[in-house]
């Protein structure tokens, strides 16, 4: 699914958060959600936001969606300034949603059939991605007929059909049982080698943000802010051995006992 044309910006899914600061107003509240949060996601860059609730990861995700406006600050998505949602930003939420009566194929091919791309080049798009979520046999079911871990399969896969440079990810995974995490954690990974997105992923589980991230942001609350970031240092292939590794032990400890406080 690489294009390589001409127009594509020098960067693909380079994200900037500059200054950017969320406050909640009513007649008679104001609450301060995010606190001056700077931070840069590289492209291709796989980095996970890890905090306690309420700390204002998915405000700040949704910002970034542009589906949250901001009170100061800017998001810039490979120098563009973030006004609303885009096609270039794909989303999966923990919450499934699909089309409920839309099929496993018809559900992947939405985006681009709204945008016009036509029924043979969709095709292709779908069985590709279908392969990619090893899914391909139940292109013709319903979402009723699928297992939460499938279902979330196809959300991504629909979000990819958009061609992202960005995905968006909020505990994408946080209501699957633990065995379907781990596959599904391995099956994104995947995916991400071969899509070269840029991911922004949320969670609060500590082991799904060191196996997943190449870095990791740990917000704290009150207001929501960033507290420390950290480089996973661990091999680039990450096979459930490395779940072992010292450096994969340590961290957790310090993230642990960060976010104790
Ligand atoms: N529309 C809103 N109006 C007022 N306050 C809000 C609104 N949305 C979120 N908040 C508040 O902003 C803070 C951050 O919320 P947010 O959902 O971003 O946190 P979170 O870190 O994603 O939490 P969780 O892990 O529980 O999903 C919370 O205190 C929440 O109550």
């Amino acid at each position: 699914m690489q294009t390589g044309s001409k127009e594509e910006a020098a960067t693909r899914g380079e994200i900037v958060i500059h200054n950017l600061h969320k406050v909640y107003t009513t007649k008679k509240s104001r609450f301060e959600a995010l606190h001056n949060i700077q931070l840069t996601i590289g492209e291709n860059e796989f980095l996970t936001i890890l905090g306690p609730s309420g700390c204002g990861k998915s405000t700040l995700l949704r910002i970034v969606a542009g589906l949250e406006d901001h009170t100061e600050g800017s998001v810039m998505v490979d120098g563009e300034e973030v006004i609303g949602p885009g096609a270039d930003r794909g989303m999966v939420f923990q919450g499934y949603t699909l089309f409920p009566w839309l099929t496993v194929r018809e559900n992947i091919e939405y985006g681009p059939k709204l945008k016009g791309i036509p029924t043979l080049e969709r095709r292709s798009l779908s069985n590709y991605l279908l392969k990619m979520i090893r899914l391909e046999s139940f292109d013709k079911s319903y979402p009723k007929q699928l297992s939460g871990g499938m279902k979330q399969r196809v959300a991504i896969a629909r979000a990819l059909a958009n061609r992202p440079k960005v995905l968006l990810m909020d505990e994408p995974f946080g209501a699957l049982d633990a065995q379907t995490k781990l596959e599904m954690q391995e099956m994104l990974l995947d995916v991400w080698e071969k899509e070269k997105t840029t991911v922004l992923f949320i969670t609060h589980d500590i082991d799904e943000a060191i196996f997943l991230s190449q870095r990791i942001v740990v917000m704290g609350a009150g207001p929501g802010r960033i507290l420390k970031e950290f480089n996973v240092e661990l091999p680039a292939e990450r096979t459930p051995e490395v779940r072992e590794h010292p450096e994969f032990l340590s961290l957790k400890r310090e993230l642990a006992g960060l976010l104790k406080h």
